[in-house]
Formats: structure tokens, sequence, C-alpha cells
């Protein structure tokens, strides 16, 4: 117990002083403006202090010791014990300023505030939408705020139906997001829809070598797309906001956590068009639900409601579908504050485990859609689909 203490405190302690230490603000001269704070400039800047969102332990640590510098002088009180971590904290942040002047110290305090208090007024100001709104997406909206992605779906129109253009522009989201700052990642759906799945005009678009190229060139989209989801390094979040069909309800068994609004439905109705499942759907399914429910969803096409799938497991909470947004963002915003590293290492150590299994499944699924994709069964069900207007 005593050892284990002892090791927090020897790695957690320099990284605090060298990152304090280096903060121009502090380091250990007299600045030209050193002189200038007044203490009606002092006063002022205790004051603020108080009226900033909290800057987190690192700056506070700052602000102490430069307060104590300004107003008591170079530190002067007995180091504390080894396992008072927090007053040893601050004894140390104080005791690192040596000898630096009291009026540096107070100059250094209304600087540092003054920083504090103008970087703060930029991050709660409301940003223009154009601002969030990420660039170079045509089927989604994609937004980054409070360390949190929304890749959105936007074809609403169209259900939200998947193009293979909108399957290019997810993965090339997810990737983005990947390395982005945010702390985690959200896929959604624009109106009533959160997705219908594959939009089935994909297998319209045949290229002059044939079909067989159309159903090959399918499969490795598909493969790469579902790929990107087992691999996504950070918690990633679905907010089911309406009926979900086919790859986007397979791939929710890939997801962390899915949020599903009481409206939702989940259906994946393959053998109706003559195809097979897949987004490890064979795999994460009967895992999730038990065999006997999945194959009701994946060989018979059952239709489950939001409740249900909540009750088998594939979905985390459903909310009203009046307080659906609210809810889910106030939940999600509260998620995104914890530790970053934390949460991508749990994922780690979660998916890690299944990450081989998942991709061979993955290969094997798009294998054999490959050849449903050729069956008549599925061009048939396909052809019912897109005539189906001009038969009315
Ligand atoms: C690279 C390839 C990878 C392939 C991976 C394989 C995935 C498998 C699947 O995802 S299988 C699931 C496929 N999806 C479906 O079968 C759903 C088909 N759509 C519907 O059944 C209905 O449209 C509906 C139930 C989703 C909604 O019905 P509703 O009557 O409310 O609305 P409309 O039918 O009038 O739809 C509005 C317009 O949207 C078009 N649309 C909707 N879904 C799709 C779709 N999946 N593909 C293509 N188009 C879709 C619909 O045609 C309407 O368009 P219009 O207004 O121009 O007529």
């Amino acid at each position: 117990m005593a050892g284990a203490s002892g090791r927090v405190v020897r790695r957690w302690y320099p990284h605090v002083l060298r990152s304090f230490l280096q903060v121009p603000a502090l380091q250990l001269h007299v600045s030209k403006t050193a002189m200038r704070a007044s203490q009606k400039d002092f006063e002022s800047a205790l004051s603020q202090v108080k009226l900033l969102k909290d800057p987190g332990n690192e700056v506070k640590l700052k602000l102490y010791a430069l307060y104590k510098q300004a107003t008591e002088g170079p530190c002067n009180t007995p180091k504390p014990g080894v396992f008072d971590l927090i007053n040893k904290a601050k004894w140390d942040a104080w005791n690192a300023l040596g000898s630096l002047p009291k009026e540096t110290a107070r100059q250094n305090y209304v600087d540092l505030v003054s920083g504090l208090s103008s970087s703060s007024d930029s991050s709660s100001q409301v940003k223009p939408e154009a601002d969030r709104k990420q660039r170079g997406y045509e089927t989604l909206v994609v937004t980054s705020e409070d360390s949190i992605t929304k890749i959105m779906m936007n074809r609403p129109a169209k259900k939200n139906a998947i193009t293979t253009q909108m399957y290019n522009e997810i993965m090339l989201a997810l990737k983005a997001a990947s390395k982005d700052d945010s702390a985690i990642t959200v896929l959604t759906g624009n109106g009533d829809y959160y997705s219908s799945g594959n939009d089935l005009s994909n297998f319209t678009d045949i290229p002059p070598e044939g079909i067989e190229e159309k159903a090959k060139s399918s499969a490795i989209l598909l493969r790469d797309f579902v790929d990107c989801f087992i691999d996504f390094p950070k918690p990633l979040i679905a907010a089911v906001n309406g009926p979900a069909v086919g790859i986007s309800v397979t791939i929710l068994g890939l997801f962390d956590t899915v949020y599903a609004s009481s409206r939702a439905t989940f259906h994946t109705p393959f053998s109706h068009l003559g195809q097979s499942p897949e987004g490890c759907s064979s795999y994460t399914f009967p895992k999730i639900m038990g065999p006997a429910k999945a194959a009701e969803m994946l060989i018979f096409g059952k239709k489950l409601t939001a409740a249900e799938a909540c009750a088998q497991g594939l979905v985390s909470e459903v909310f009203p579908d009046s307080t659906f947004q609210k809810e889910v963002w106030t939940r999600l915003k509260a998620y995104s504050k914890l530790p970053p590293n934390a949460m991508r290492i749990s994922k780690q150590v979660i998916r890690n485990r299944e990450k081989e299994k998942l991709h061979a499944i993955n290969a094997e699924e798009s294998r054999v859609l490959q050849e449903r994709w050729l069956s008549d069964e599925c061009t048939n069900a396909v052809m019912n689909f897109l005539t189906r207007k001009a038969k009315l």
C-alpha cells in the first residue's frame, strides 16, 4: 500500500512541475512588464478567478503557488509528508518558485488569470454552425464539440439509405475521428429514420466489366467498411433516432453503447432480399441475444421494437422519443468528460480479445454475400423494390 502510493507521487509530480515551469508567464525571470501589476490589478484578478470555469488541477496549482509567492514570498512552511498528496503538490509548486520576487509573482498571477479568462470566453461562446461543421462531406454532417465527434447520416429524404459515397464518407469520418481530440464518437441519423440500410440502387450501377465485378467491388467495400467499426479505437455510440434497417442494425453489435428512441425499430430483412447477414452479426447477435432470438432476426427478418431490442441486449437504453435528443446528449456530454485515455484503454481491453475473430467473420460474411448478390433471389428482390412505385 505504502509502496503503491509512493509510486503515484513519483510518476505524477515531475509532470506537474515540468509543465508548471514551462509556462512562459511563470518562468523564473523578471519580464519587462513584471513590475507593472498593481495591487488593484492583483485584487481584480483574485475576483476574476472565482468566475472562471474549473481550469483543472495543474493550473490551480500554478495559481496557488503564485498567490502564495505574491502574498507571503518564498515558501516558508515545512514540507508535508509524502502521503499528504494534495498539500505536498501545493507545497512543491510554491517551493519551485524559489526566490521569485513578490511583484513578479503578482504580475504572473495577473497574466495567467487574464489568459485563462480570454480562453474561457472563447470556449464558452456558441460557435457558429459553419465553424463546427467539418467540410468535405456530402452525405454526412460531421461536427466536433464538447469532446464529442458526431457523425450524422444526412439523406433524410431517402431515409438515410447508405450509398457507395456514404459508405466511403463514413469510413473517412471514422478515420478522422479516431485521430482527432474528441473523447467519444457518435453515429446518428438526420430526419425520421436512423437509416434504411444499404441503398438498393447501389446494385444498379453495373460497371462495363459486368455484374461479377460489381459484386466483387461491393464485397471489398463492405469488408473495409465493417473493418473500420471493428478497429475504431475510441468509445463509439449509436444514437438511434428512428427506425433502422439492414446494415445499420447489424453493425450495432460493434458499437460500445446503443441509445434508442422509443420510435426506433430494428429490422434485418436479409432473406426477403435474397441476402445473408453482414456487419459481424452472424457472430455478435447470437452472442448478444442468444441463438434463437438472433435467428428470428437474421433468418426470418423479425422486426424488433426499441423495447424488445433493449430487452435482448442490442440496445443499452431506450428514451421517450419526445426527450430523446435532450436526454442522450446530456448523457453523452457527461461521458465525454471522463478521462479519454482510460476510456480508450478500457475499450481496447474489451475489443482486443476478439478483434482477430471479428475480422475473420467479416471476411467470411463478405465472401458469402458476394455470391448472394449474384443470385436470382437477390436480383429479383432488389428489382421488386426499385420498380414498386412504377407498378402502383
Ligand atoms: C457496398 C454494398 C454493401 C452492402 C451491404 C448490405 C447491406 C444489407 C442491407 O442493408 S439490407 C436492407 C436494405 N434496405 C431495405 O431493404 C429498405 C428498403 N426501403 C424500404 O423498405 C422503405 O423505403 C422504408 C420501409 C425504409 C421506408 O418506407 P416509407 O414508405 O416510409 O418511405 P419510402 O419507401 O417512400 O422511402 C422514401 C424514399 O427513400 C427511398 N429509400 C428508402 N430506403 C431506401 C433504400 N434502402 N434504398 C434505396 N432507396 C431507399 C425510397 O425509394 C423513397 O425514394 P423516392 O422518394 O425517390 O421514391
